[in-house]
């Protein structure tokens, strides 16, 4: 995949971690440390630019562990981004505690998964086809 990348402090490209993780872990890549308040959203940096295949996509998700310790999150997730972007992958971390979180540069925020997606044509009719479920939703099966 090409990627070029301008990195302000760290050199490391996203990485898996483990031998079949999904995750690519995405780091802050900072000028200087991020002190996120509670309640405040901020554009995170990754200094990361990504020319992704044609049909595939990536998907912006929050890490586990900080979102569990110290209620970190990734606001708009998954936030998506699309093959034809070629602009600087951000990442929109909000703060859920009451506590403020320091981000320093290089550390692990978030994770993104590439993925392959469809795009589809839409077909205009007066009827769908009837199903098992049809229109139940919303706990319509118990
Ligand atoms: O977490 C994210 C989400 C998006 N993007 C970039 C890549 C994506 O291709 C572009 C547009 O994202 P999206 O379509 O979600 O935002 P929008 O509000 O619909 O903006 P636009 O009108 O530019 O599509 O912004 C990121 O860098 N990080
Ligand atoms: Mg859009």
């Amino acid at each position: 995949m090409q990627v070029k990348v301008i990195n302000k402090s760290n050199n490391e490209l996203p990485a898996y971690q483990t031998q079949s993780a999904a995750g690519l872990d995405l780091r802050a890549n900072l000028d200087e440390p991020i002190n996120l308040k509670p309640m405040q959203r901020m554009l995170v940096s990754t200094g990361l630019f990504m020319e992704l295949p044609e049909g595939y996509e990536a998907q912006i998700r929050p890490r586990s562990g900080l979102a569990f310790k110290h209620g970190i999150t990734v606001l708009n997730s998954p936030g998506t981004i699309d093959a034809d972007y070629r602009g600087e992958i951000k990442i929109l971390l909000v703060n859920l505690s009451d506590e403020s979180f320091l981000i320093e540069s290089g550390e692990r925020v978030a994770q993104m998964v590439i993925s392959k997606h469809e795009q589809i044509d839409w077909e205009l009719v007066e009827t769908l086809e009837d199903s098992k479920r049809s229109a139940g939703g919303f706990g319509s099966t118990g």
